[in-house]
């Protein structure tokens, strides 16, 4: 196989369908509901119509959450609130039903799957439909080394494409993303950091378990120690996965990028899947029309990514906890959206009288 260049991805993604947009917004202009008074569901009922190609907009009726999983080595920094290597008790948990997302999606019946790309735990201790996926076992310390090779980020990639064509293939019509991880933050804050070309300090959050002070400067002294090893390699989107992603990310970012090549909308939670899609938006320009910012969690990295990628985000409820769980949150007003665009009635025009 040759070796699979992120670039081509811009060949290959359209735009959502703009004459449907056109279409699905002078339909909003025959609705008896006046102007403006729907807010921002208006437009998102729009996007949906032009992501699907349908006017009247289709009911959201598949929606899956998707969670790519690993541990990363920065972990053993102490830049995470939890311990190095416990990324597969967060995936125990979310499949006995007893995590945050697992919680939410059993109440709103989403189904919930789960994608081992890099843990770090025997395999024996997590059921194979999980781990049969998995690229590596963890991700290297990126402060100091590759997170992978450039063959395992071209599988990871592959991994990601390949889970999003089997959910646009089984019916899937709408992705909430997540990630499962301990370390992901840093990666995904380097990321975000060496594409929009600022500091670590700038970028550098308190993560999911809340970390003290000390464990911040650790942390940000790890992303700046990372991003002197994405500078040479900023210009090729492979080569910066390899040599400060991991392979939960580099599969997310190829999940991401076939899923606008499939025409299926995802939901973005937080700052993890926002680093993927900005390094898919330096792969793809277009890829970015495809989603939508499910929730801003109030890290520094994530909103100054949205906001390279001109995504306005749904919810603001200060929801760190990740697995998807703000994307989620979310998925009810995109299922409110659709259901009003679709379902309300147009004005009956009055009949002209005859008067010359
Ligand atoms: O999205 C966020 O803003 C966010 C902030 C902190 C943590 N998280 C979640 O927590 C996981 C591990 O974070 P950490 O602190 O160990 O790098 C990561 O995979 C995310 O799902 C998410
Ligand atoms: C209006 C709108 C524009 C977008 N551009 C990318 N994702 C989007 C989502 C919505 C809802």
């Amino acid at each position: 196989m040759s070796r699979l260049n992120l670039d081509d991805f811009s060949d290959l993604i359209e735009r959502p369908d703009s004459g449907m947009r056109r279409d699905a917004e002078e339909r909003r202009e025959r609705l008896a509901v006046p102007p403006g008074a729907l807010g921002r569901l208006d437009e998102l009922g729009e996007w949906l119509s032009a992501a699907q190609a349908s006017v009247p907009v289709k009911a959201i009726e598949q929606p899956r959450v998707v969670l790519f999983a690993g541990d990363h080595g920065v972990a053993e920094l102490g830049v995470s609130g939890r311990e190095s290597g416990s990324a597969h008790e967060l995936v125990r948990a979310t499949l006995e039903g007893a995590s945050p997302v697992a919680v939410l999606a059993r109440r709103m019946g989403v189904p919930v799957r789960v994608v081992d790309a890099g843990l770090d735990c025997d395999p024996e201790l997590l059921p194979d439909e999980v781990v049969r996926h998995r690229v590596r076992r963890g991700s290297g310390r990126i402060d100091i080394e590759d997170a992978m090779t450039i063959e395992e980020t071209e599988a990871a990639v592959r991994l990601g494409m390949a889970i999003a064509d089997e959910e646009a293939d089984s019916g899937t019509d709408l992705v909430v993303l997540g990630d499962l991880s301990v370390g992901g933050t840093t990666p995904a804050s380097t990321l975000i950091a060496a594409l929009c070309g600022t500091d670590a300090s700038v970028v550098t959050g308190r993560g999911g378990a809340s970390i003290d002070d000390l464990a911040w400067m650790r942390k940000c002294a790890a992303i700046r120690d990372a991003l002197r090893r994405a500078r040479p390699v900023l210009g090729d989107q492979l080569e910066l996965l390899a040599a400060v992603g991991g392979a939960d990310l580099a599969a997310t970012t190829g999940f991401l990028l076939q899923s606008a090549v499939r025409r299926m909308p995802v939901v973005l939670d937080g700052v993890v899947s926002a680093a993927c899609a900005l390094v898919g938006q330096r792969a793809a320009f277009r890829a970015p029309d495809w989603w939508l910012a499910g929730q801003v969690t109030g890290e520094p990295a994530q909103t100054k990514a949205l906001d390279r990628m001109a995504l306005n985000p749904l919810l603001d409820h200060g929801v760190t906890v990740g697995e998807g769980t703000g994307a989620l949150l979310a998925l009810p007003l995109v299922q409110a959206s659709a259901a009003l665009a679709a379902e309300l009635p147009e004005r009956t025009e009055p009949v002209e009288s005859d008067t010359d």
